[in-house]
């Protein structure tokens, strides 16, 4: 039985090698029902393979992730009905319309054949593509595909929508576009979102909480408005990002550790 205690994302422990190559080296974070979580960090930090884990794309140990309560190493299709996955790689298909895009997904999802063509419509107007439904895919615009993708994500009905880099590459008014309708989601449905970005203004701007990876560790957590004022006055992410990635950054996991860091930051700032 779920209770309202009952976190949307559970990490506990969680480790993951490709080979004798450590990407994720021991995450704990827990994710609230119905944020806005960000999973920061440089190049090769972990937090796609911390992703891949939390979506059942790559096998992960018992105990270590639970997922609305669900540990996806022993039901991972519960998992899976969960979620809403956008991976970083364009996933719609050029040749088809955006409504055929988002069909497709139904049936990937095994929506019944009757709630079908409702999700179709439901996905395009919360995407703000009822327009160009019947447009080839590949007429759209970066912000169009990246809005066709959360859409495809959308038919699955997903508790937690997981999105990695939403906006890399897109103009200033495409990611203000993506973010717009992802905040306007998560408003009327309550649904928790888990997001990696680059973008430390978007960050700063759209998470409730956030977290920043580096070697496969959590250097720091907290809300932005917690961590800049851990650095000081008129600290920006920006330079918690700095900070967390200085390799003189010796405790992570502790998001006090960060103060001992703020003379280096506010030196590289
Ligand atoms: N399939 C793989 N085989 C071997 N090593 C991998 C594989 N995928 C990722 N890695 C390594 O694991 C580490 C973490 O990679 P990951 O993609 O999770 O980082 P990231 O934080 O998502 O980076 P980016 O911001 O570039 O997407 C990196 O050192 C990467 O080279």
């Amino acid at each position: 039985m779920e209770t309202r205690d009952v976190a949307a994302v559970e990490l506990d422990g969680l480790r993951y090698a490709f080979g004798t190559k450590t990407a994720v080296d021991g995450i704990g974070l827990r994710v609230a029902p119905g944020e806005v979580f960000g999973l920061l960090g440089p190049n090769g930090a972990g937090k796609t393979t911390t992703i891949r884990l939390i979506v059942t794309l790559l096998p992960c140990p018992p105990g270590a992730v639970r997922v609305f309560g669900v540990d996806p190493a022993r039901d991972p299709m519960a998992v899976r009905r969960a979620v809403g996955y956008v991976p970083q790689q364009l996933s719609a298909d050029a040749a088809l319309t955006g409504r055929q895009n988002i069909a497709l997904f139904t049936r990937l999802y095994g929506v019944p054949g009757r709630e079908r063509t409702a999700r179709v419509e439901q996905a395009l107007s919360a995407m703000g593509l009822l327009e160009a439904a019947d447009r080839p895919a590949g007429t759209y615009s970066g912000g169009m595909t990246r809005r066709l993708e959360l859409a495809q994500a959308l038919v699955n009905e997903p508790r937690l929508l997981v999105l990695d880099e939403p906006t890399i590459g897109l103009d200033p008014v495409a990611r203000a576009s993506v973010w717009e309708r992802i905040t306007a989601l998560r408003a009327e449905t309550g649904m928790t979102v888990l997001v990696t970005t680059h973008y430390m203004d978007e960050a700063e701007q759209h998470c409730d909480r956030v977290a920043f990876l580096h070697q496969g560790r959590i250097r720091a957590q907290g809300t932005p408005g917690e961590l800049t004022a851990r650095l000081g006055p008129g600290a920006s992410l920006d330079d918690v990002f700095r900070a967390c990635t200085d390799d003189t950054f010796e405790e992570p996991g502790d998001p006090r550790d960060i103060r001992s860091t703020r003379r280096t930051a506010l030196r590289l700032g």
